[in-house]
């Protein structure tokens, strides 16, 4: 059994046959308000591009300025991506001080913004481009500064352009306590989504960059 799919909670031992991708299935009933972004019933079930990243690999930023993933962005969060089994996405996330909100704890905003981009990366996985329409979040439980999160994402159907989809963020390893979680539903635009509302120079920069556009392209191919 690879490490990644104990990473995903694929069932490996005991406890972890209530998990897909690492993600608690339908065994941890959704909180009151959340099956608003459950798939519908005529939902299509998410399909692993056969181009996607092998699992175990990291994904890499899909833009070098990303709050979430960009490495070349001083104020991000320098998550850390890998690609699961199937449609899912792992993640890291280390607190660092400047992400309080109070004295020691990290701030809600940024653990959404995580969720969020752990979410997002499922785009990797389907091999379209998605931009988040919906994020409902659940905090359970504070997270202190210094504290690695882990985070996992699952894609739960697809219907049309939207994309739903499920993730959780636990405290100190895959394992560990719940701390957040969310659903989100994405919906599919095209790469002029970007080139039309994007401000002009870092268009003009991304478009200049082989490397972004080398991303960009990877996006696109998706029939
Ligand atoms: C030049 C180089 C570029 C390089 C690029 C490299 C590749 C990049 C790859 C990947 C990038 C991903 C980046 C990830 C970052 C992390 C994720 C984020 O934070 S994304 C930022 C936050 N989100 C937004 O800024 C969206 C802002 N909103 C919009 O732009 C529009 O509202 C949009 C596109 C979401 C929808 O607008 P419509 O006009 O296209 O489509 P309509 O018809 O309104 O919606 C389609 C369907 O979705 C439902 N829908 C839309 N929004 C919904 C909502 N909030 N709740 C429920 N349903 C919603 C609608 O009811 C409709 O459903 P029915 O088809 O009729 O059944």
């Amino acid at each position: 059994m690879p490490r990644c799919a104990r990473r995903h909670g694929l069932p490996v031992g005991k406890g972890s046959r209530d998990k897909v991708c690492g993600v608690s299935a339908a065994t941890t009933p959704p909180s009151p308000g959340r099956q608003g972004l459950a798939p519908p019933p005529d939902a299509a079930a998410p399909v692993r591009h056969p181009d996607a990243p092998a699992p175990g690999e990291p994904l890499g930023s899909h833009y070098d300025g990303c709050f979430g993933c960009g490495t070349g962005q001083p104020h991000g969060l320098h998550m850390a991506i890998t690609a699961g089994e199937g449609v899912c996405v792992t993640a890291e996330f280390t607190v660092r001080p400047e992400h309080q909100g109070a004295p020691g704890l990290a701030h809600g905003g940024v653990l959404a913004a995580a969720l969020d981009e752990t979410l997002g990366s499922l785009s990797w996985m389907l091999r379209v481009i998605a931009v988040t329409g919906r994020l409902e979040s659940d905090f359970v439980r504070p997270v202190p500064v210094g504290t690695t999160l882990h985070l996992t994402a699952r894609c739960t159907g697809v219907a049309g352009r939207k994309i739903h989809s499920t993730a959780e963020g636990r405290i100190g390893g895959p394992d560990g306590p719940l701390a957040v979680r969310a659903d989100a539903l994405f919906i599919k635009v095209e790469l002029d989504h970007f080139t039309r509302n994007g401000r002009a120079e870092e268009i003009k920069a991304a478009l200049a960059d082989p490397d972004q556009v080398k991303v960009a392209r990877a996006f696109e191919v998706n029939p």
